[in-house]
């Protein structure tokens, strides 16, 4: 594939600031700079200015065309670079305290998993890694953690390899399948990050930072042997500090020389790469250039912001960091679809490819013309199935046989044909059951039997748009499913509203008939109003779902009532988390002002802070694991409520239209015919299944009919209820019967 080359994106961020220094930075399109005295005015040329704006209009308008694209396969790089404090941190991580403040990196991981949920034909995996580059050692920043693919601190390398660019050997990859996974462990690598304070910062990077999503997709749709893989990765640079104006010592003053120095190679490397005449670009000078060479003037999508400040004090850097920005924008990069071939798949496509030729070569040999071995048109398959139905009605001799496609086609019209057979079998034998006259047969047998299998489909519930697909071969079938299909969406909604007016306990209210539950259905002349009759289905037909609805309703009362309490608990440990570190940093500036005042503070404090605080973060990680899990649990909860009002409400629908909504004819055969009570289905796991009817019970194992049956007219009515709930049944997949189970 040919790549198209295009400049590197830069913007550039103000901090907010009260005295933004009008007289020395102006920029309408243009960014455009001057320092009255000693410098000229200077003009740099960039994608746009950033000034007062929300968290949010920064990542649509800088990273995520970055992100969508890394999804369509293209490695994309978004930098963040500046003098210290000047909000690279901030804009790329966000603040801590507000989601509404939230930086790129968790702005792009929820990019990524809506896009991934969204791209259904696409199967994505998508891993994290977490680089810090500190005083010019690498360093892991998620190795603590559990299930890391590689946990090995030591021995990591730059490396770079044909067709796979640069990686580091040695950083271990995490599989993340949600945006929850994902945000955690990028809240584990920012709590591992060695930060600072000094003069301008109280929370300054000490390292370089790459926080890396990769991505891989593969087509569900094309069998093809492609796939395409990506990487994003999101850099927070070290700021460049003056040593003047920071203030740094010992420690300090050693990491600053390293950020420093590390950032002028950075420079070259872009001095290098935008002369278009240079050949040879100082990649391997630090551990920074060398591990963001692919970001940098590669196969890549690439975005710079320069983060700068607004006031006057501290124009210089300002004008340094817009240089290196202007610098940065002659670099041009050449993304390209990272797409790969499965090694075992291509072997396996030529393979086939051969034995089509040796075939063809056999065909031609024995004189065989004609034959294509593609899947066969729907022209072919027509001509398949008119020939079957030919040869099944004598016009036709026999079939011609040319390929194993063709056999499967012409064998799988037998099948339908041999189904077809069978079902009018089964209307025969019930109408035999029934021993109707033949007048009545059509009118009565079929109807009542149909709404008898209604009921049953109807109690299974789970009709969705795959079973009736696979149902839809057989008219009968689909004639069954369809009615199965009515449960009116719109008459549950009205009556959970209704229900929600009639809410207080249905236990309590007293049972308005005698009868017990199950007895002969009620026909009166004019049927009750449905709320009423909801009432009075939930004390008697639907009280064992009414009962779980309610158990239910409870179980998710007491997890939300937990989820509140822990969201409290996890709210009051971070706040005491803060309120240490304020403490600690607070003792250290006093440090720095006055030594004879800090060493009064008292010695024991200021020893067992840093071990209550790990031991908080410690308490804090843990309570939030559980927190976590609560709330899955919650939504989980919340999800079986609703099945078991919708199961309810949709059983209340079918018992009224049989008790009430029947026409007259139709009920009285069935009542006359049958006087009997069908229970609704219990089904095990192994597939067979289980109901009453009129007080025995049945059970059923693929198409072997029952245990206690003496009566031969029940016996043929479990029959044809037993074909047509086994084809129903057993085309449902295993996850659904699964969840009737449930
Ligand atoms: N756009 C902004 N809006 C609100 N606060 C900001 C913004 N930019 C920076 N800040 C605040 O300024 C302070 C310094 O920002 P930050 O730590 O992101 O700087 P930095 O460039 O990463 O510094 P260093 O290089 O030293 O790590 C933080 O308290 C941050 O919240």
């Amino acid at each position: 594939m040919k790549a198209h080359s295009r400049e590197v994106g830069v913007f550039v961020r103000i901090r907010p600031t009260a005295n933004f220094s009008k007289d020395l930075i102006e920029y309408s399109k243009l960014l455009h700079e001057r320092k009255k005295s000693q410098l000229s005015s200077q003009s740099f040329r960039l994608e746009g200015v950033l000034q007062d704006v929300s968290q949010e209009e920064v990542y649509t308008q800088v990273c995520r065309q970055v992100v969508l694209r890394a999804l369509d396969g293209y490695n994309g790089s978004v930098m963040c670079f500046g003098q210290t404090g000047s909000g690279k941190t901030y804009t790329m991580t966000g603040s801590k305290e507000s989601y509404k403040e939230r930086g790129l990196i968790p702005r792009a991981l929820q990019e990524v998993f809506l896009e991934v949920e969204k791209r259904t034909e696409y199967a994505f995996t998508v891993h994290l890694s977490y680089l810090e580059i500190y005083n010019e050692t690498l360093v892991d920043l998620l190795s603590s953690l559990r299930g890391s693919i590689c946990p090995s601190q030591r021995g990591m390398v730059v490396m770079e390899e044909p067709g796979r660019g640069v990686f580091i050997r040695g950083l271990s990859l995490h599989p993340v399948h949600r945006e929850e996974e994902a945000l955690n462990l990028m809240f584990e690598g920012e709590m591992n990050r060695i930060i600072g304070s000094h003069a301008l910062n109280r929370n300054s990077s000490r390292s370089h930072c790459i926080f890396t999503v990769h991505l891989e997709s593969h087509s569900r749709t094309l069998s093809d042997a492609k796939y395409v893989s990506s990487k994003l990765n999101l850099v927070d640079l070290a700021g460049s500090e003056r040593l003047g104006k920071t203030w740094s010592e010992a420690q300090m003053l050693k990491e600053a020389v390293y950020i420093n120095k590390s950032l002028s190679f950075l420079e070259q490397a872009i001095l290098a790469l935008a002369d278009r005449r240079r050949d040879h670009v100082p990649f391997r000078q630090s551990k920074l250039t060398h591990a963001l060479k692919d970001s940098l003037g590669g196969n890549c999508n690439t975005v710079l912001m320069a983060n700068i400040y607004g006031e006057a004090a501290q124009i210089e850097e300002t004008l340094s960091t817009l240089r290196f920005a202007s610098r940065m924008k002659c670099v041009r990069t050449e993304p390209i679809v990272n797409e790969h071939m499965d090694p075992a798949i291509k072997k396996l496509q030529k393979d086939v490819d051969m034995l089509k030729e040796e075939l063809s070569m056999h065909n031609t040999l024995v004189n065989r013309q004609g034959i294509t071995y593609e899947p066969l048109s729907e022209a072919q398959l027509a001509e398949i199935k008119s020939q079957v139905q030919r040869y099944l009605e004598g016009s036709l001799k026999e079939i011609s046989i040319l390929s194993v496609r063709q056999v499967q086609a012409v064998f799988s019209q037998f099948k339908l044909a041999v189904c077809r057979e069978q079902e009018q079998k089964v209307k025969a034998e019930l109408c035999q059951a029934y021993d109707l006259t033949e007048s009545s047969k059509e009118h009565y047998g079929y109807a009542a039997a149909d709404k008898v299998s209604q009921h049953l489909m109807h109690s299974l519930g789970h009709l969705n748009e795959n079973d009736k697909r696979q149902g839809a071969g057989s008219p009968v079938m689909k004639k069954h499913l369809e009615s199965a299909s009515k449960s009116t969406l719109n008459s549950v909604q009205m009556f959970e509203r209704e229900q929600a007016a009639l809410e207080p306990d249905t236990e309590s209210q007293d049972t308005q008939e005698s009868q017990a539950p199950g007895s002969e259905p009620i026909h009166p002349n004019s049927p009750p109003s449905k709320a009423d009759a909801f009432e009075d289905f939930k004390l008697r037909q639907g009280s064992m779902i009414n009962s779980i609805l309610k158990e239910n309703k409870a179980v998710l009362l007491e997890r939300r009532s937990l989820l509140r309490q822990l969201t409290e608990e996890v709210n009051a440990v971070k706040s005491e988390i803060d309120c240490i570190t304020a403490t600690m940093q607070q003792n250290n500036e006093l440090r720095k002002d006055d030594q004879r005042e800090y060493v009064s503070v008292s010695l024991q404090c200021f020893l067992s802070q840093p071990v209550k605080l790990r031991e908080l973060k410690a308490l804090y990680r843990q309570r939030y694991e559980v927190l976590r899990d609560i709330k899955a649990e919650v939504n989980y909860c919340q999800h079986l409520v609703d099945q078991c009002r919708v199961r309810l409400l949709s059983e209340f629908e079918n018992w009224y239209e049989k008790s009430y909504l029947l026409p007259d004819e139709e009920l009285d055969v069935l009542l006359e015919k049958t006087q009997k009570h069908v229970s609704l289905p219990f089904i095990y796991s192994s597939g067979s299944f289980m109901w009453e009817l009129n007080n025995s019970v049945f059970f059923y194992t693929n198409l072997d009919v029952c245990e206690k049956v003496q009566d031969p007219f029940i016996f043929g009515f479990i029959y044809f209820l037993t074909c047509l709930s086994s084809y129903y049944i057993y085309t449902l997949s295993a996850g659904i019967v699964q969840e009737i189970m449930c």
